[in-house]
């Protein structure tokens, strides 16, 4: 980076978002109940039109009167193309309770359009009020939302997640796929008679990664469709968690114990790194900048590389 610091994201767990329709309330006392990090509680696409009414009000509702514990509480509303989202806006800010902590904003497509939601957020909070500051987290899941990923990023303090929507994003990209997230049978290398198979989501991924990174929002992998398949669950999350992503969506209850495991530092990750981390200290006490740890070069670069690792187990073992 130049000269200034990279900042930092907010301090939090986010290593699984569990997602529920907001017209399926059956379901809410259970996604409450469960291990996840972040609560996504929707009134976009997994809400049918002629129900977004009764979904906003069962969203409103159960904010307020269910227990949410430590979690933080999101709603997703509707896009800037549609009809509902101001109507969303103005609802959840004007009648639910201060427990709600964010919104998320799918679909954007550039800074712009975070700048009309925190328009109107702004005016409604201080219309109304309210003392908790609403933070904001966006879905980059279009051509124009990642050619602009970085203004997007950079659009509104309010911000503090990211995440990359596979299943618009590959429509909008006109992916000749169906699939939602994972490998794509015909995203492959051939060579003497064998097929590799490569991963269309990496360069999406990775630029939501840096564009996240240099603005100090959290970078997040999005839904993968296929609930009966763990072992592609875990291989998509595994990646991701390489690249720099702090979590991913769970679409059924089944897939939050998979992502908090891929995204909850091994014990023996965070041993090796707090040995890294004592390597470099001795090095340094003996005036080297750089020394061998297990036969592999550990240098000043392999401090904050440790560090990032520790810092994430200690922040999971706060909660
Ligand atoms: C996918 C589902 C429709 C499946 O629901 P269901 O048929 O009820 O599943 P099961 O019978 O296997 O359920 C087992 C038990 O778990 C409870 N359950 C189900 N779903 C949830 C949930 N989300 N949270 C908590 N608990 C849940 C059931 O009630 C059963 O309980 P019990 O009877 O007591 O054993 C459903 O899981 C679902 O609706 N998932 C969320 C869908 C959603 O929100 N989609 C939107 C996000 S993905 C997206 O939008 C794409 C993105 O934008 C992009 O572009 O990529
Ligand atoms: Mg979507």
């Amino acid at each position: 980076m130049s000269f200034r610091i990279q900042p930092t994201p907010v301090a939090r767990p986010n290593r699984c978002q569990l997602f529920g329709p907001g017209s399926r309330p059956q379901i809410f006392e259970k996604m409450a109940a469960s291990a996840a990090d972040v609560i996504n509680l929707d009134l976009e696409d997994s809400v049918a039109p002629d129900d977004k009414a009764q979904a906003r009000k069962n969203v409103i509702e159960a904010i307020g009167g269910i227990d949410w514990g430590n979690k933080t509480l999101s709603v997703r509303i509707n896009g800037l193309d549609s009809g509902f989202w101001y109507r969303d806006v103005v609802d959840l800010l004007e009648q639910a309770s201060e427990r709600l902590d964010q919104i998320m904003i799918p679909k954007v497509g550039c800074a712009a359009d975070i700048y009309a939601v925190d328009a109107l957020v702004s005016s409604i909070e201080q219309a109304m009020g309210r003392k908790k500051r609403l933070g904001f987290e966006v879905i980059i899941e279009s051509a124009a939302g990642i050619s602009h990923v970085e203004e997007i990023a950079a659009a509104s303090p309010r911000l503090q997640a990211m995440s990359l929507g596979a299943a618009d994003f590959a429509a909008s990209m006109g992916m000749q796929t169906t699939g939602i997230g994972g490998t794509q049978e015909n995203y492959y290398m051939h060579r003497e008679g064998a097929k590799y198979w490569s991963d269309p989501w990496h360069w999406a991924q990775a630029a939501i990664v840096a564009a996240c990174r240099t603005h100090g929002v959290l970078p997040v992998d999005g839904p993968f469709g296929d609930f009966s398949d763990d072992e592609g669950f875990y291989a998509q999350a595994r990646r991701s968690a390489t690249l720099g992503m702090v979590g991913k969506w769970a679409i059924h209850p089944k897939q939050v114990a998979l992502a908090n495991e891929v995204f909850t530092p091994s014990e023996e990750a965070v041993t090796e790194a707090r040995e890294i981390l004592a390597a470099m200290e001795k090095a340094k006490s003996e005036g080297a900048g750089a020394t061998v740890y297990k036969g592999r070069l550990v240098d000043i670069a392999s401090i904050k590389q440790a560090e990032v690792i520790v810092k994430q187990a200690e922040m999971i073992a706060a909660q």
